[in-house]
């Protein structure tokens, strides 16, 4: 079948259509195409958008009454971006959605993917709420390019294909065949190597990678030249016409919509026209697409300032058999016919806007069985596309292998390592030192084993800490303040006692008992880095003393340590 187009240049060009993969082959010299005819030939052959039957009978996507605006926080009254949106989209169809730039285009397409929520109105994609709808029924062409920049197109191929539970074989079959269509030379390179061009259309491959029933493509066409632009909307076409496909499309390249079965034109979040664009031709008598296009804004435009005008008042558009409004139809409510404000022509074909939709039915039962291959594919995959791209980065890579190390030392830093010879002061209660042998420095050998504040003490490591016994804690206190040490440690008088006590009546000991239990730690806080150290080894010590002296034969658990601070200023 031959197709016909136009170059830069205005002049008419051919190539041939394709409707299969199997076709694909055929049509490989697409650069041979004629150039010899001028530009009139086109509309002819353009127009063929009524001789195109979509299955009107089932919509495949509805909106009604779909408002909505982006609220940024403190502001009350932000504008509707959709205004009371209604949109009709039957199955098979290719649908193209037209618009001014920031006419909520992109908008309506995010809350039909169930990307966005409306604030008010209801949508309908297979007969479903969007939030329901399988990933691999649909393929979405974002304007914003998805593409990863340290995977190459074929690796971004695969690791779509591989999410949507593709089988290798499938995905390298689809590959070739997208490789061809679009023109993808060099897909062994880097997304971020490629040009502008290209990676739209490598955008526009991963869309098309798992075959979907419904393709959302936005502005897919930009940046294209004219005949690769051809040769996609003949493979769009040929989509729905043999693969009961439906396509939602936008574009700023007016003409090309001719190829649609449907044009929606949007204007301030509403649709102001819907129909097929052969019928809006006829209906405003141009034509160029872009005159009758025209023609219908400057009419929204002139009943914006005039006041609302009913449809008999100053229509000047031919009325067509299958003309319909966008808001006059039989299914809305009273409230959306007040508010229409394009009307072109009364509605004949009711099938087009409501009536029973279809589901179409998502891969696989649901069931664990299913579910859990599919689990395991798409972990797989995301492993793989983060273990290439972590690979491919050079400064990622380095960061996270220094990060652990990083981590290590903020810690270190932060809160202190091991403490070394640090000054540490003993208030032991249970020695009863008088002021002599404090004066002649009390040293840890005097210290008889059987107490046990006396066997935790020698416990201590001597390159961890240096110890210095007080009489009281006031002294302690003021070693702390004038820095001399940098925490205590306070043994309570009959520790020892109290520890034995503590062990045989466990759970039953008296509050003294447990009092009388417990040592002390008390720290300078200003020196958060040391003091930290410090507690965790007092523990540490505590630990090893009550454990293998004593708790270990009654198989106790231990925690009877407390500590307090001692904030310096
Ligand atoms: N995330 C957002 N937050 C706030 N405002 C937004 C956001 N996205 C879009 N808008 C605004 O909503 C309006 C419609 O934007 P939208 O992208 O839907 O238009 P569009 O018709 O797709 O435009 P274009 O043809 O240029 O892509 C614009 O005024 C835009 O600034």
């Amino acid at each position: 079948m031959v197709q016909v187009g136009i170059n830069r240049d205005g002049y008419r060009v051919e190539m041939e259509t394709f409707s299969s993969i199997e076709k694909l082959d055929e049509i490989e010299s697409v650069d041979e195409v004629s150039t010899d005819r001028p530009i009139e030939f086109l509309n002819e052959a353009y127009d063929k958008s009524d001789d195109l039957n979509p299955d009107e009978e089932q919509p495949i996507i509805t909106v009604r009454s779909a408002n909505k605006s982006y609220k940024s926080i403190g502001s009350k009254d932000a504008p509707k971006v959709l205004n009371d949106f209604n949109m009709t989209v039957p199955k098979r169809a290719i649908y193209a959605l037209l618009g001014s730039s920031g006419s909520g285009k992109t908008t309506a397409l995010s809350c039909i993917l169930g990307l966005r929520n409306l604030d008010e109105g209801e949508i309908k994609v297979f007969g479903t709420d969007p939030a329901n709808v399988a990933g691999q029924n649909i393929g979405y062409m974002p304007q914003d390019l998805c593409l990863y920049e340290y995977l190459t197109v074929v690796e971004t191929l695969q690791y779509f294909g591989q999410i949507y539970g593709m089988d290798p074989s499938t995905i390298d079959e689809s590959i070739q065949f997208l490789v061809k269509l679009l023109n993808l030379e060099d897909v062994t390179n880097l997304a971020s190597t490629l040009s502008g061009g290209q990676k739209r259309r490598a955008s526009f491959a991963i869309a098309l990678i798992h075959k979907p029933q419904l393709l959302i493509l936005d502005e897919p066409t930009v940046g294209v030249d004219p005949v690769l632009r051809e040769r996609i909307w003949s493979y769009l076409r040929s989509l729905t016409d043999t693969q009961n496909v439906t396509v939602i499309i936008t574009t700023h390249y007016i003409e090309e919509a001719r190829q649609s079965h449907m044009i929606g034109l949007m204007g301030n979040g509403k649709l102001l026209y819907e129909n097929a664009p052969g019928t809006l031709l006829r209906q405003t008598g141009s034509r160029l697409l872009a005159d009758a296009v025209l023609q219908v804004y400057q009419r929204f435009e002139s009943e914006e300032s005039t006041g609302f005008k009913s449809l008999e008042q100053g229509n000047n558009f031919k009325e067509s058999e299958s003309g319909r409004a966008v808001n006059s139809s039989q299914n809305h409510t009273s409230e959306q016919r007040t508010s229409a404000k394009m009307i072109f022509a009364k509605r004949d074909n009711p099938n087009l806007n409501g009536g029973p939709v279809s589901k179409t039915s998502c891969s696989g039962d649901g069931s664990v069985k299913t579910l859990l291959p599919t689990a395991r594919r798409t972990i797989g995959s995301l492993l793989k596309r983060n273990f290439i791209q972590m690979t491919r980065n050079p400064y990622y890579l380095s960061f996270l292998l220094i990060l652990p190390a990083i981590q290590v030392l903020a810690a270190v830093i932060a809160i202190g390592g091991h403490p070394r010879d640090t000054n540490l002061g003993i208030v032991n209660h249970e020695l009863k030192l008088n002021e002599s042998q404090l004066a002649s420095k009390f040293l840890l050998s005097s210290c008889q084993d059987g107490f046990y504040s006396c066997r935790y003490l020698k416990l201590v490591p001597q390159n961890d800490a240096r110890l210095h016994f007080f009489q009281s804690e006031e002294q302690a206190i003021n070693a702390v303040k004038d820095s001399s040490i940098a925490a205590f440690i306070i043994f309570p008088g009959n520790f020892t006692t109290h520890m034995k006590d503590r062990i045989v009546f466990n759970n039953f000991a008296e509050s003294e008992t447990l009092e009388g239990s417990q040592i002390e730690l008390r720290r300078d806080m200003t020196g958060v880095k040391s003091v930290f150290g410090l507690k965790f080894n007092a523990l540490r010590l505590f630990n090893i003393i009550i454990y293998n002296n004593i708790m270990q034969m009654y198989y106790l658990s231990y925690g009877f340590m407390k500590s307090k601070y001692v904030l310096v200023e």
